[in-house]
C-alpha cells in the first residue's frame, strides 16, 4: 500500500531522511516513535506528498509519487491526515467543517455529505455537537471532529502526526479510543506518530523507531517494548518511561 525504496530527503544541505526502506500493507497499524527532529513528521509528510523526496522511490497504492504523470491531489484524497493542531474552521459549525470537502472535492450532494457526517459524528461520540462551533468544544472534542473530518473523505489510509500531544492529559484517552476503534472495528490502515506506549502496545502491529533520519528498528510492538535491540531505542525508551 505504501512503499519507500532507498528514499533520501534533504532540506537544503540538511539530510532529513536517510535510506528509508519501508513497506506498509493494507490494514496494518504502524506506530512511529523517536526523538524530536528524527524525521518522523517528514516521513509522514512525504507519504501524502506534502514534502517531496529527494531521491529513491515512494509509492502509494502503487502510484509513484515522483512520476510526472501522477496527480498528487488524487493520491492525497486517499490519505487522511490528522495533525497535532486540529485546524478546524472557527466560523463554521461542526457539521459544516465535516461536509465542506466532501461537497467541494468529492462533489457529494449536501444530503449525502450530511448523512455521512452524522454517521461519523456518531462514531466519534459527537453527534450531539453537530451545530456547535469549534470554540465551544474542548481540545479532545475538536480532535475527534478533526478525525471525523478526515474520515469523511473516505480515505484508505490515515496518517496521524502526534494527534494527542497538544491535548490536556485527561483528553488523551477519548481521542485514543476513537483511533483504537478505527483500527479494530474498521481495519483502517494507520500510520501514527505518537509516544503513547499504551496505544502502541494494544493496537499497533509494528513500531518503527527513528533517530537521526534513519529507521533504526522496525519490530512487532510487544517485542519492541519488551526487548528493543537498538541501543538508541533502549535509551529513548528508558527516558520516556522515566517521565
Ligand atoms: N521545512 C524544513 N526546512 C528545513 N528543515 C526542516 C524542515 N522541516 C523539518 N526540518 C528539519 O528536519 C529534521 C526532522 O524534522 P521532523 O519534523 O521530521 O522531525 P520529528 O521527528 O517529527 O520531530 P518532532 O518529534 O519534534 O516533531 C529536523 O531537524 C527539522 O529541523
Amino acid at each position: 500500500m505504501i512503499e519507500f525504496q532507498n528514499v533520501e530527503k534533504y532540506y537544503g544541505d540538511f539530510h532529513a531522511l536517510k535510506n528509508i526502506n519501508l513497506q506498509i500493507t493494507k490494514g496494518e497499524v504502524v506506530v512511529v516513535i523517536g526523538p524530536s527532529g528524527s524525521g518522523k513528521s517528514t516521513m509522514l509528510r512525504c507519504m501524502n506528498a506534502l514534502e517531496e523526496i529527494t531521491t529513491g522511490v515512494l509509492t502509494v497504492n502503487e502510484v509513484d509519487l515522483h512520476s510526472p504523470s501522477t496527480n498528487l491531489n488524487d493520491v492525497r484524497k486517499n490519505l487522511g491526515m490528522v495533525f497535532q493542531h486540529f485546524n478546524l474552521y472557527p466560523h463554521k459549525t461542526v457539521l459544516d467543517n465535516i461536509t465542506l470537502a466532501p461537497i467541494k472535492v468529492l462533489k457529494k450532494s449536501r444530503e449525502e455529505a450530511v448523512a455521512k457526517a452524522e454517521e461519523l459524528l456518531a462514531k466519534v461520540g459527537m453527534l450531539d455537537k453537530k451545530e456547535a462551533f469549534p470554540s465551544q468544544l474542548s481540545g479532545g472534542q475538536q480532535q475527534r471532529i478533526a478525525i471525523a473530518r478526515s474520515l469523511a473523505m473516505e480515505p484508505d489510509v490515515m496518517l496521524f502526526d502526534e494527534p494527542t500531544s497538544a491535548l490536556d492529559p485527561e483528553m488523551v484517552g477519548e481521542v485514543l479510543e476513537v483511533m483504537k476503534s478505527l483500527a479494530r472495528e474498521d481495519g483502517m490502515t494507520m500510520i501514527v506518530v505518537t509516544h503513547e506506549m499504551g496505544f502502541a502496545r494494544e493496537v499497533a502491529d509494528r513500531v518503527i523507531f527513528m533517530a537521526d533520519g534513519q529507521i533504526l528498528e522496525d519490530a512487532e510492538a510487544e517485542t519492541f517494548y519488551e526487548n528493543p535491540q537498538d541501543i538508541r531505542a533502549q535509551q529513548f525508551l528508558s527516558k520516556i518511561i522515566d517521565h
